[in-house]
């Protein structure tokens, strides 16, 4: 078994030294519509094409149809949609307190599944860090990350979590939410960012075996991810 999962589109692989690493949690934060659930959905869908199973808890409502469309682009010759999507448990959740329970019933699947997606860990603490300033919202999701870190180290799983953007006031540039909190608790981080005509570049900012710094540019299509080289994925067999 390969110590990394892949994200479906090969530029992000390499850049992640391989994919999202087993046994440990990767961020990938990012201003609205940088690709953040593209990138997740990527990552899950292929996972299932390659006949394994992954659990997508989602705050934001996933769209079906682009879910449609991504399983389209991963599915080999052999297989359907609804082949891929069989192998995704969804988990909708509509509150942050359903968030904290999804994550802790991610126990119960974490034998059968190569991935746990979380997108967003931080829309719901969003709304409520205005209330109490953050504090205990904030160790609350901290504790849900850790949560799923002890998974992926005991079940060797990946665990992907999507985290959003605040501008900072003083450096007037825009970071992760959490800060240092979730920051510590993420294996791999990943920013992503999109640019006039639609350009995307994945940043890596902190991995166990890779400088920090290094980027590459992609976009996103009907099928998912591509790098800027063009070229498509390739398919499952
Ligand atoms: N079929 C497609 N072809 C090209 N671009 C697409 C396609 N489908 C979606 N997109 C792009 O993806 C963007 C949304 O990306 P995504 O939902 O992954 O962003 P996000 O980073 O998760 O944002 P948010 O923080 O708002 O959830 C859209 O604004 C659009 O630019």
């Amino acid at each position: 078994m390969s110590d990394h999962v892949s994200t479906g589109c090969d530029p992000l692989d390499e850049l992640l030294g391989g994919g999202l690493e087993r046994g440990a949690v990767t961020q990938v934060y990012g201003p609205p519509a940088a690709g953040k659930t593209n990138l997740a959905l990527s990552a899950a869908l292929d996972v299932a094409a390659g006949g394994d199973a992954a659990l997508y808890i989602d705050t934001e409502g996933l769209s079906p149809d682009r879910m449609e469309q991504i399983a389209r682009g991963r599915a080999g010759p052999n297989q359907t949609v609804d082949d891929l999507a069989g192998r995704l448990i969804v988990s909708e959740v509509f509150d942050y307190d359903e968030q904290t329970e999804a994550v802790q019933d991610t126990a119960e699947f974490a034998a059968e599944i190569e991935l746990v997606v979380l997108d967003s860990a931080t829309g719901f603490y969003r709304l409520r860090r205005d209330d109490d300033d953050g504090g205990e919202t904030l160790r609350d999701v901290a504790r849900q990350i850790t949560h799923l870190l002890s998974l992926a180290r005991k079940h060797d799983l990946a665990v992907l979590f999507t985290n959003q953007v605040f501008t900072d006031p003083d450096s007037d540039r825009s970071t992760a939410l959490g800060g240092h909190t979730l920051n510590h608790w993420s294996g791999a981080i990943l920013r992503l960012d999109r640019f006039r005509g639609g350009n995307r570049r994945a940043t890596l900012e902190k991995h166990r075996a890779k400088p920090a710094g290094d980027t590459v540019q992609f976009s996103i299509t009907d099928d998912g991810l591509v790098g800027d080289d063009g070229q498509q994925p390739p398919r499952r067999d």
